[in-house]
């Protein structure tokens, strides 16, 4: 593995990804950089290039171009498996756990290292491997930081969609990611709890964790973010603070556009 001397300001860094369908040039030559304990975001309008590049950057989609680099590391077109064990994860807009399980369960799953982390391996605790305790204990305490604690022992399936967004998010912690990427974590979810999740990402941020993500409620994410990425047309056309961003006139143009 390579360290190309990349400044460690920042845990990612997207340089000039390509990304075609066909003919169709999904991202075209966009650059990202992520600062360390930020939560940066990715705005922009449909089909402007956002969930591509997303899906780039974890592994999803191998790049015509460009370079991906975490930690210092090149990563580009490493796959989704390998960038986890790197400790980059990515969250789906639609939770996808294991509905029959309990919470807890499917908190332990996600552990790095754990049986369950193949989908094949059998879920008998008899086959768990002896830092079984010492899993339980941390997969405890994500639950109590998510705020699922209480409902530990339920099966996921019982959950509220607020609750599965927050679930993902325990596995993904679980997994020992220091750098979340998300699709939308709020969509689809009421106010109070959209206002109860970024901050939830505030207070992670604050123990360290890096957040990449994308989302198209800016009324509210916009208090919650330090730095912003504006796209169209699958190329960056804006970045800095919120505040700047959603006011610079080729970001609003972009929208109306689009
Ligand atoms: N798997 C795919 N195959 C073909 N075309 C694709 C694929 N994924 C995305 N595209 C196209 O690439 C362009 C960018 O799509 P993308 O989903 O990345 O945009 P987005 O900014 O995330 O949009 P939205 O905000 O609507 O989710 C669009 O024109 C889309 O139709």
């Amino acid at each position: 593995m390579t360290n190309i001397g990349y400044s460690s300001e920042y845990i990612l860094v997207a340089e000039r990804i390509k990304k075609r369908f066909g003919g169709l040039i999904a991202v075209d030559g966009a650059t990202v950089k992520v600062r360390r304990k930020t939560i940066t975001l990715l705005i922009g309008p449909n089909g402007s290039g956002k969930t591509t590049l997303l899906n780039v950057i974890a592994g999803f989609y191998k790049p015509d171009g460009g370079k991906v680099i975490f930690d210092g590391k090149d990563v580009t077109g490493w796959p989704p498996h390998k960038l986890y064990h790197l400790g980059m994860a990515r969250t789906f807009q639609v939770p996808q756990p294991f509905y029959k399980l309990t919470v807890l369960e499917n908190v332990l799953l996600a552990a790095r290292g754990h049986p369950g982390e193949s989908f094949a391996a059998p879920l008998q605790r008899s086959k768990w491997l002896p830092r079984e305790e010492e899993l339980v204990d941390k997969a405890f305490s994500i639950l109590k930081l998510v705020g699922l604690i209480h409902l530990w022992d339920q099966p996921a399936g019982q959950l509220s969609g607020g609750q599965m967004k927050l679930l993902e998010i325990a596995r993904v912690l679980m997994s020992g990611a220091r750098m979340i990427l998300m699709d939308e974590p709020i969509a689809g979810v009421n106010p109070t709890l959209a206002h109860e999740i970024l901050q939830f990402l505030v207070k992670l941020r604050d123990q360290g964790i890096t957040f990449f993500i994308i989302e198209h409620r800016l009324d509210i994410a916009m208090q919650y973010v330090d730095y912003v990425y504006a796209m169209a047309r699958g190329r960056v056309i804006a970045e800095g603070k919120p505040e700047e961003v959603v006011s610079n006139p080729v970001v609003i143009d972009s929208y109306l556009g689009g």
